[in-house]
């Protein structure tokens, strides 16, 4: 295993109030050199400042704190912010447009909830798995992303670094500050390489053959930049690009126009945006290497990607910082991992910043996600010792989530491990077609609160008066009492998603559903409703309105249809 060339995993020690302030003017001349020598330095300089102010006439030396120690990977986002100059943070932790996406790709995460089992035995946890064949240690791997000597100066080196001794992928970017064979020859990580195809696609051609040479064990081809997407902080503070020494020489970084995003107008000049699906043929015939794609987000293009023979499909929206108002990830994985339905493996990135996300994700489908910021962060914050940080703290939250879960291995965790919590923002309510206590209890496995029944309380009516719907209502709660009985559900709240399954009885059912958790629904659902009620197919909307993917942007179902 190779080891950090500056890792300071010692416990750490209470530190002077004083001696804090003192560091951190210290720390404020000349950032740039402390966060280099010192990689442990606390970060937290106004808080402190805010103690002396409190505590006025106090004697100071008896005042002790602790240095600012991250405990989550979030907090290494505040760390990054005070390390780095306001270009660098802006350009590293900002989204395109109205980041809208930005704050998706986090949230969504938090609309999943957990359905944890209990009694099992959860003394030894392994969270190994392998990707394309190669084992890690966790399925969390680096994410690629640009320009690492922004954040630090030992750049993509002590990234690499980190991800080896972490025992798990680094995917470098083609955009890195430190060459592919600086790299390669750095650490024994195991390495993939992110492509950007430019105008020239000699120049990828070479990249390719590059990093095939250099012992990188797949191409992970970048298909969601033929522009780059428009980040407003960019372009006010007029985003540079520094030297990109992978395209030294091969690719020019001058940009005429120095209005707005350097970076983006370098974009427009060098990415080749015809790039399109007919091409993953020709980036075939230059490399033996394995092909993921990365930037897919919904089933038609996975349906695609798995047509044009890729090895693995990366969900993401590039971090948000591509076309905004895309969804968050995690709401389309479930899309895309039945789209591809096992043929290759699907991971995920975006918004990955606990544990408990890792935990979310597979048990949606992935089968391993990658993160983005939180590396840089660490990287910025700490260096190599960051980065190492960042990831141990998601595999300590995964583990415990695992335990907490019932899940001894990844293979333990499956799709009845979660559950969105729709249910705790509307009611949904389902009617059509119930007659049988049986149907009550499906509507509500799949997620509705309560039926209406119709017409057999008219016929009822007509029959019997009022001691016909009486006699209805009555039959219906008999069975459905007799179903929950015979199903292990002694109340309405242990009837879930797992208590039953569907019997596809024919295609169109399936293209149905499918059609459906892909469009807008408020706009369809009445004339659907109507289609499905007729071919008794009612059940499988509700179904996909609860787990839609777009449900949170949707208006409910209008239960008057
Ligand atoms: C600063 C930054 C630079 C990035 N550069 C690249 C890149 O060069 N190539 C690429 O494919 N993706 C790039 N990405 C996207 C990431 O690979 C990844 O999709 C995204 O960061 C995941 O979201 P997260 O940051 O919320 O974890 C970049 C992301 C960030 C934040
Ligand atoms: C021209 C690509 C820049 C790197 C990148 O992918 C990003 O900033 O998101």
């Amino acid at each position: 295993m190779v080891q950090s060339s500056n890792s300071t995993s010692q416990p750490l020690k209470p530190r002077i109030l004083h001696q804090a302030i003192q560091d951190w003017q210290v720390r404020e001349a000349s950032s740039r050199t402390l966060l280099t020598n010192s990689p442990t330095q606390y970060a937290f300089p106004s808080v402190a400042l805010q103690i002396v102010k409190t505590l006025g006439t106090f004697n100071l030396s008896s005042c002790r704190i602790m240095e600012g120690e991250p405990v989550n990977v979030n907090e290494f986002q505040e760390l990054a912010r005070q390390a780095l100059p306001k270009m660098y943070y802006d350009y590293y932790s900002g989204g395109a447009e109205d980041q809208y996406t930005l704050k998706e790709n986090v949230e969504a995460f938090r609309r999943i909830t957990f359905r944890p089992r209990i009694l099992v035995d959860v003394s030894r946890i392994n969270f190994s798995t392998t990707v394309l064949g190669y084992k890690i240690s966790a399925p969390i791997m680096v994410a690629p992303s640009a320009m690492h000597k922004l954040a630090h100066p030992e750049g993509e080196i002590a990234t690499a670094r980190a991800a080896a001794a972490s025992n798990t992928i680094m995917v470098l970017s083609t955009m890195s500050s430190c060459t592919i064979e600086e790299v390669a020859s750095s650490c024994n990580a195991i390495r993939f390489f992110q492509l950007y195809v430019y105008k020239n696609r000699d120049v990828a051609a070479q990249l390719v053959q590059r990093a095939e040479r250099n012992g990188y064990k797949a191409i992970v081809l970048t298909v969601d930049v033929p522009r780059l997407g428009r980040r407003e902080a960019d372009i006010k503070n007029k985003m540079i690009v520094p030297p990109v020494k992978n395209i030294e020489g091969l690719v020019s970084t001058e940009v005429d126009n120095d209005e707005g995003s350097i970076l983006e107008g370098f974009a427009k000049g060098a990415l080749d945006d015809s790039l399109c699906w007919r091409d993953i043929g020709w980036l075939r015939s230059t490399t033996n290497l394995p092909i993921l794609i990365k930037g897919v987000l919904t089933r038609e293009d996975a349906i695609k990607a798995t047509e044009v023979g890729v090895a693995g499909i990366v969900v993401s929206n590039h971090g948000a910082r591509q076309l905004d108002y895309t969804p968050a990830t995690i709401t389309v994985l479930e899309e895309v991992v039945h789209a591809v339905g096992g043929k290759v493996p699907v991971f995920l990135d975006g918004g990955v910043r606990r544990g408990t996300d890792v935990f979310k994700a597979l048990a949606l489908g992935a089968q391993a996600v990658l993160i983005g910021r939180p590396v840089v962060y660490g990287l910025a914050a700490k260096g190599e010792y960051g980065v190492r940080k960042v990831i141990q703290m998601l595999k300590d939250e995964l583990e415990l989530t695992m335990a907490l879960s019932g899940c001894p291995s990844v293979k333990d965790i499956t799709r009845s491990h979660v559950v969105h919590a729709i249910g705790g923002k509307v009611p949904v309510f389902l009617d059509g077609g119930v007659r049988r206590g049986t149907d009550v209890f499906k509507a509500l496995a799949l997620g509705a609160q309560a039926v209406l029944i119709g017409r057999p309380a008219i016929y009822g009516l007509a029959a019997k008066g009022e001691y016909g719907v009486r006699k209805v209502i009555q039959m219906l709660k008999d069975e459905f009492e007799l179903t929950m009985a015979l199903s292990g559900c002694p109340s309405v709240k242990y009837i879930t998603r797992s208590h039953i399954d569907f019997v596809i009885r024919d295609p169109s059912c399936i293209l149905l559903t499918h059609w459906i958790v892909t469009m807008p629904i408020d706009s369809v659902i009445k004339d659907l409703l109507r289609v499905l009620l007729t071919h008794q197919i009612v059940p499988m909307l509700i179904d996909s309105v609860i787990r839609d993917p777009l449900r949170d942007v949707m208006h409910p179902p209008n239960p008057s249809v």
